[in-house]
């Protein structure tokens, strides 16, 4: 089997007497999707920060492509190749799509005008924004300059998904990326998914949604009292399997033999 691109292991992370990561074991394959389940409050979202460096564990051990990494913030990670998706989508309503994409790492005039006088290369990131998101047939947005506060929720969890697989050289996150949608926008979500993992690029997926992780996973990573409880395969469990490991109304097989 392949080596994983992206692995931790015995993550601990305590809140006070709180432990919302108790040793977790992590592990996402080269361009697979990996849907991460839970209930709530089982610490998937501290695990996810933890990996992308918005949250530093307090024990364990996080690799990428076979070498140790820590990452004291967000943006070690990014700069290591890996993106994050949040819920809240990070973006900044009032500036347009082509300025959310480059938040934070803006392409600046070469020569001295860059230099010195830190005038942005709008035109260059312009045309980025544009070709990205193309790439990933997101051109219904036509007005680059347009801010993202006129998009639709759909629209800007696209523009989300594009400014992370534009940046985003290793891993993609994606934390509840259909939570706040419609169906017909979750849909487009959905593809869009599917377009990054066709691209190559590996995807963790959190979702409460059981059938888009159905749809979309290749493994379920269960998440239970801060720890994996079990990965499943989603053609060989069903959802109400999942749910039931997920609340611990069930064993999965292995730990019953175990
Ligand atoms: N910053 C924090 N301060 C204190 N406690 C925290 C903090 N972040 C998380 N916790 C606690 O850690 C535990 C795990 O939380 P976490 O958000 O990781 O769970 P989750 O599985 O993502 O839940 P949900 O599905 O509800 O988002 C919870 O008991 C939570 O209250």
């Amino acid at each position: 089997m392949t080596e994983p691109i992206l692995t931790a292991r015995n993550l601990v992370k305590r809140y006070g007497r709180v432990v919302a990561l108790d040793h977790a074991d992590f592990d996402l394959y080269p361009g697979e999707i990996l849907a991460v389940i839970g209930d709530n409050g089982a610490g998937k979202s501290t695990m996810i920060k933890a990996i992308s460096g918005a949250v530093v564990p307090d024990e364990g051990e996080i690799m990428l492509e076979g070498k140790p990494v820590l990452f004291s913030n967000p943006m070690e990670a990014q700069q290591a190749g890996i993106e994050t998706v949040y819920q809240n989508l990070a973006l900044s309503p009032a500036l347009s799509i082509a300025d959310n994409m480059f938040l934070g790492r803006e392409w600046r005039k070469p020569g001295i005008a860059g230099r010195l006088f830190r005038q942005l290369d709008r035109p260059a990131m312009e045309k980025f924004a544009r070709d990205k998101l193309s790439e990933l047939g997101l051109l219904t947005i036509q007005n680059i300059g347009q801010a993202v506060e006129t998009l639709s929720g759909g629209q800007r969890q696209g523009v989300a998904v594009a400014r992370a697989a534009a940046f985003g050289s290793k891993v993609i996150i994606m934390d509840e990326p259909t939570a706040a949608l419609g169906v017909k926008e979750s849909r487009r979500v959905l593809d869009l998914i599917l377009d990054v993992k066709s691209r190559g690029l590996p995807i963790v997926l959190i979702s409460h949604n059981m059938p888009h992780v159905f749809e979309v996973a290749d493994r379920i990573h269960v998440h239970r009292l801060g720890r994996r409880l079990c990965v499943i395969d989603p053609k060989e469990h069903s959802m109400s399997d999942a749910v039931a490991y997920m609340t611990g109304a069930k064993m999965p097989e292995q730990m019953e033999a175990a």
